[in-house]
């Protein structure tokens, strides 16, 4: 739930607001003076404030609102008149403007962006230090949860890139926590006062990513009829990520090498030179050196990027973390839902351990609250956990018999099920690299890790199983590498 401020003086917009957004909490204020104190005392996630107000200029208010907490995003509403002073507001910090009379669908999507800035920019994402128990019962942070080598290097990672001014590019398959990463670099850094803004680069046709990213003048192209200010110019001084890099059109590489170049741009039909020294964090789950290879991505803008880069394992990957991440879940899912849960049974365990997670994180964390609205008593077993991961158990623990060659540990055909629910649209790439890997770690451990052996064993050549291990980022055992330079000796 949101938490909205709005502050005007007309009492039909204030209803109006209130009628849109029923879900939320809306506070209203009639004026300026009201809406100052409304926003000390009760610190909400957005504000809309009219630009036009009888005891205080809108300009002031928004000063002064700024001035108190500068990570509350700021939405002025204005007529055409007065459009230019919001611009001006943008310009000092505002997080955007629209136009009166309001338009719900230009609305209530802008408000829906300011709530998740406003999350993303307050809402810390800390390593917990205590234990998960204490850390959770006196916080509003999410919790960076996870133990196991790689995340540990992870969190050494952003405690090392944090403090230094540079681009960062984070790496992980889709679901194992880019986003949060990132938000954790931004807020240990010396810029976690300003702002975090973040861009999900495939969501977007590629002329509006343009005037997101760069803004665009008045009349530059058709139904530009105002100006916009871009993110690149609304972070000056600030963090910002930008989500799905690898998913970039050329012309958005370009365009973005030269920011990373020289730290300048054009709005969309200006000319007029604009610098911005905006700290980028850049995430993906695409290997960008294979769309490199394939010619999709463009290496020097690669090699801007990889100035310092994170790899998040896959969460098949992670062992234990698994089960500290589904109880962590279950914890704060059941204080949400205000549900006595005890905890989880180490049979459900098992079936998540076992489990391929190709949606990570995210899909374990669908899957514990799944379970909670489905469970009847205080622990969860495995009839409660999705029919998918269940099913995959069965499968898995089913005998093999002579006609019936042993069946995969994974099950594919409940797995293409699950990820058509959750409405992937990468399935083809998401399950063929699990059968990918199963089949690499099963041949590599037969043959002691000897690349040579495998890839006769494979019936593939030793530089194409060299070139999908590197491809499925599956490191190599050591003693497999050892072996390796053997051969290669
Ligand atoms: N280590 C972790 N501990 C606790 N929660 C986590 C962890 N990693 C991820 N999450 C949670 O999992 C969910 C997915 O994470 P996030 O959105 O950061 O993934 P992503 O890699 O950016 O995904 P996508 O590639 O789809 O954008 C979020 O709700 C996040 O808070």
């Amino acid at each position: 739930m949101t938490h909205l401020l709005v502050i005007d003086d007309e009492p039909l917009i204030l209803e109006t607001i209130e009628m849109a957004f029923p879900d939320d909490k809306v506070t209203t204020c009639p004026t300026a003076q009201e809406g100052v104190q409304a926003f000390l005392d009760s610190s909400p996630d957005v504000v809309l404030c009219d630009i036009r107000m009888p005891d205080m200029s809108g300009m002031e208010v928004f000063e002064k609102l700024h001035r108190i907490d500068a990570k509350v995003p700021i939405i002025l509403m204005t007529g055409r008149g007065t459009a230019q002073t919001a611009i001006e507001a943008m310009q000092r910090g505002a997080f955007e403007y629209i136009l009166k009379p309001l338009d719900p669908d230009t609305l209530i999507p802008l408000i829906e962006d300011a709530a998740e800035t406003s999350r993303m920019t307050r809402v810390r994402a800390v390593v917990p230090d205590a234990s998960v128990e204490d850390s959770l019962a006196d916080s509003d942070n999410d919790l960076l949860i996870g133990n196991c080598p790689a995340m540990q290097e992870v969190y050494r990672s952003i405690g090392r890139v944090a403090r230094q001014n540079v681009t960062a590019l984070i790496l992980g398959e889709s679901g194992t926590g880019k986003e949060v990463i990132a938000r954790a670099i931004y807020q240990y850094s010396e810029r976690s006062a300003g702002r975090f803004l973040a861009i999900n680069c495939a969501a977007i046709p590629e002329n509006l990513l343009e005037s997101e990213l760069f803004g665009h003048e008045k009349g530059s192209f058709t139904g530009a009829d105002r100006k916009k200010v871009g993110k690149f110019e609304l972070c000056n001084d600030g963090t910002l990520l930008l989500d799905e890099i690898g998913d970039m059109t050329p012309l958005m590489q370009t365009k973005i090498l030269r920011v990373l170049q020289d730290q300048t741009f054009e709005r969309v039909g200006g000319t007029e030179t604009i610098r911005t020294n905006a700290r980028i964090i850049a995430a993906t789950n695409r290997n960008l050196e294979k769309a490199i290879e394939d010619k999709e991505f463009r290496s020097d803008l690669y090699y801007r990027l990889n100035v310092y880069t994170i790899k998040l394992p896959p969460l098949r990957e992670r062992g234990n973390d698994i089960a500290l991440l589904a109880n962590y879940f279950l914890k704060r899912f059941a204080k949400e839902l205000g549900k006595e849960m005890t905890g989880i049974a180490s049979e459900a365990i098992e079936i998540l351990r076992s489990y391929a997670w190709p949606g990570n994180v995210r899909e374990l964390q669908s899957a514990i609250k799944h379970s909670l609205l489905e469970a009847t008593g205080p622990v969860i077993v495995p009839a409660y956990l999705p029919e998918g991961l269940r099913n995959h158990s069965i499968q898995a623990n089913a005998s093999p018999t002579a006609n019936n060659a042993a069946p995969a540990g994974i099950d594919f055909a409940a797995m293409t099920r699950d990820r058509l629910a959750a409405g992937s649209e990468d399935i083809h790439r998401e399950l063929v690299s699990i059968a990918e890997r199963e089949i690499f770690a099963e041949v590599l451990r037969a043959t002691d890790g000897n690349l040579t052996q495998a890839a006769k064993r494979l019936g593939i050549t030793r530089t194409t199983l060299r070139a999908r291990l590197e491809s499925l980022e599956m490191s190599l055992e050591r003693s497999a590498v050892i072996n390796d330079h053997h051969n290669d000796d």
